[in-house]
């Protein structure tokens, strides 16, 4: 009876329409260009504030399902072989860059998907990566030569010094991803090495994917508008080109070294990165000759993991910087606690130990997701159970019908900061709260720390533990040794609200992601 009343109130025939939601500014665009000029996660909290936890608004020709509905969003992630990522915003992204879709656009999260399939399933020895290295001897490295370099900054500025901690922070993570992605130094921090190609290449990659315009948006809109030449997806393909050739070449060199050695073993503990794994498991027996990877399989996951792996990672890391700097008595607190390890090097258990420090990484990961929002696309007709009803035409339900090809808007900031879960001061930035988190956030479906910032189910991120780690070995190096001061007004301080959401300053948005901090060094007497 309830799915005969549900189906004559919003059935196949209405799709979504019958759901509340804001009208649709425009008949072509709908809602993208709002999304693309402000925080979509600020409207989309407005919007639930007007019309409720599950609404549906128009993008382009869709018709999108937004819901903040613990079970809804529980029911999504659980069913991934209904709720896909969708192919149709790969294809997106890859024309916007100029990129042609069916050759692997390896591009950052969008293209993961495949990432995982491929070897997480099927190279089944490969799938040891679903426990990354916890913290590497590289990540100890970096940290440490970024804190000799802040040194001699100090030092050289008369004990003080303004340095741009997101650019620092950039460069160190994207160090430590080529050493885990590649096994190749790709020596960004290294003040004296000449610009490597393959950073450049990256930088102008990840630079395409944060400073779009509508324009792309429109080629994808209008095929036509493809014929006409456009400078960003010219630049993209050059910096595709750069860094296939590169790991192309990288490819050829490690299964030269592996065929050369006799005991790959004890190479591949030499080298211990991903891309000698995939290599030494493709030469190999492991895997039956049909499932063996094309080297163009390889060159686009790893670029993959090299993207999915390294911004989100610094810009997490700066916004813990961010927060520290603009919080002194967190900062002082923890710095306390840092130092109850009498090690410059701990081991991961010690690491792990510090629960002060655990509890501010969770408060930064919650109000600060790198990754905003998600996608999902319904692969068929479904129906999606709700915790609480929703009323359509006048009528209550407690399940919506989702025709098959819905986009589904994953909430993962508005997740994260939702006052009905979280309690009124959940846009504080209050580590203490973890001492006692309310009742209601148990039932987020999210992989960590009761939020979405590395989202659930089956899909959720696979590198969120090393980047954790990886952090928290940056910070344990940093604060033990400097006093980290915001060089600017905290009010100057904004977020980018492009696929990522970065720090920047509010007075020179011209320059892009910064975060501008006066360093001192911090003498334990
Ligand atoms: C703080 C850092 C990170 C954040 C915030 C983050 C966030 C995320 C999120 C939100 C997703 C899900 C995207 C979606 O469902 O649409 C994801 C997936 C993924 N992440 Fe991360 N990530 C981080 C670091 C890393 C690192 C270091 C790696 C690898 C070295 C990595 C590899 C992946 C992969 C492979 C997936 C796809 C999983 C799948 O589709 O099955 N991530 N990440």
């Amino acid at each position: 009876r309830r799915l005969r009343s549900l189906f004559a109130a919003h059935g196949p025939r209405n799709g979504l329409r019958a759901l509340p939601g804001p009208p649709s500014p425009s008949l072509l665009l709908g809602y993208a260009w709002q999304f693309w000029t402000t925080d979509p996660t600020e409207l989309h909290e407005e919007w639930v504030g007007r019309y409720g936890r599950v609404l549906q608004y128009r993008i382009f020709g869709y018709n999108c399902l937004f819901t903040m509905d613990t079970k809804a969003l529980g029911h999504i992630l659980a069913r991934d072989d209904v709720y896909q990522k969708p192919h149709q915003m790969r294809t997106f992204i890859a024309q916007m860059l100029g990129n042609d879709c069916h050759q692997n656009p390896a591009f950052g999260p969008m293209q993961i998907r495949e990432f995982t399939d491929i070897f997480f399933t099927k190279a089944s020895q490969v799938r040891t990566m679903k426990k990354p290295r916890l913290y590497t001897k590289t990540d100890i490295m970096v940290a440490v030569q970024l804190r000799d370099i802040l040194s001699l900054e100090v030092a050289r500025n008369r004990d003080v010094a303004k340095v741009d901690i997101y650019d620092w922070v950039h460069r160190m993570t994207l160090d430590a991803i080529g050493e885990a992605a590649f096994g190749y130094n790709l020596e960004t921090l290294d003040l004296d090495s000449k610009p490597n190609e393959l950073c450049e290449a990256h930088r102008l990659v990840s630079q395409s994917v944060t400073r779009m315009s509508l324009y792309p948006m429109l080629r994808f809109c209008f095929p036509a508008l493809r014929i006409l030449p456009e400078e960003q997806s010219r630049r993209f393909a050059h910096a595709r080109g750069v860094m296939t050739c590169f790991v192309r070449q990288l490819i050829e060199d490690k299964r030269r070294e592996l065929a050369e050695d006799t005991s790959s073993k004890l190479y591949r503990r030499k080298r211990g990165d991903f891309l000698t794994l995939v290599v030494e498991a493709n030469m190999g027996t492991l895997l039956p000759e049909g499932e063996k990877l094309s080297d163009e399989t390889i060159i686009d996951e790893c670029t993959t993991f090299l993207t999915a792996g390294h911004e989100t990672t610094a810009i997490t890391l700066s916004w813990f910087m961010y927060c520290v700097a603009a919080n002194p008595v967190v900062q002082e607190k923890l710095r306390s606690e840092l130092f109850t390890i009498a090690t410059e090097h701990p081991t991961i258990e010690q690491l792990l130990s510090l629960k002060y420090l655990d509890q501010v990484l969770r408060e930064v990961t919650r109000l600060y997701p790198a990754i905003p929002s998600s996608l999902r696309m319904a692969m068929e007709d479904d129906l999606l159970p709700l915790e609480e009803p929703v009323r359509i035409n006048g009528m209550k339900h407690d399940f919506v019908w989702v025709p098959k090809g819905t986009p589904i808007v994953m909430p993962n900031l508005a997740m994260n900061r939702d006052k009905a879960l979280w309690g009124e001061d959940a846009f504080e930035f209050r580590p203490d709260r973890w001492d006692a988190l309310p009742e209601a956030v148990s039932v987020i479906p999210g992989i960590w720390a009761n939020n979405l910032t590395f989202m659930g189910g089956q899909h959720a991120c696979l590198g969120f533990r090393y980047s954790l780690n990886q952090i928290k070995v940056a910070v344990f190096t940093l604060l033990r040794s400097f006093e980290f001061q915001l060089a600017v007004p905290v009010e100057d301080i904004g977020k980018s609200t492009t696929l990522l959401v970065r720090p920047m300053m509010l007075s020179n948005p011209e320059k892009g992601p910064q975060l501008q901090m006066l360093v001192r060094a911090y003498r334990q007497d």
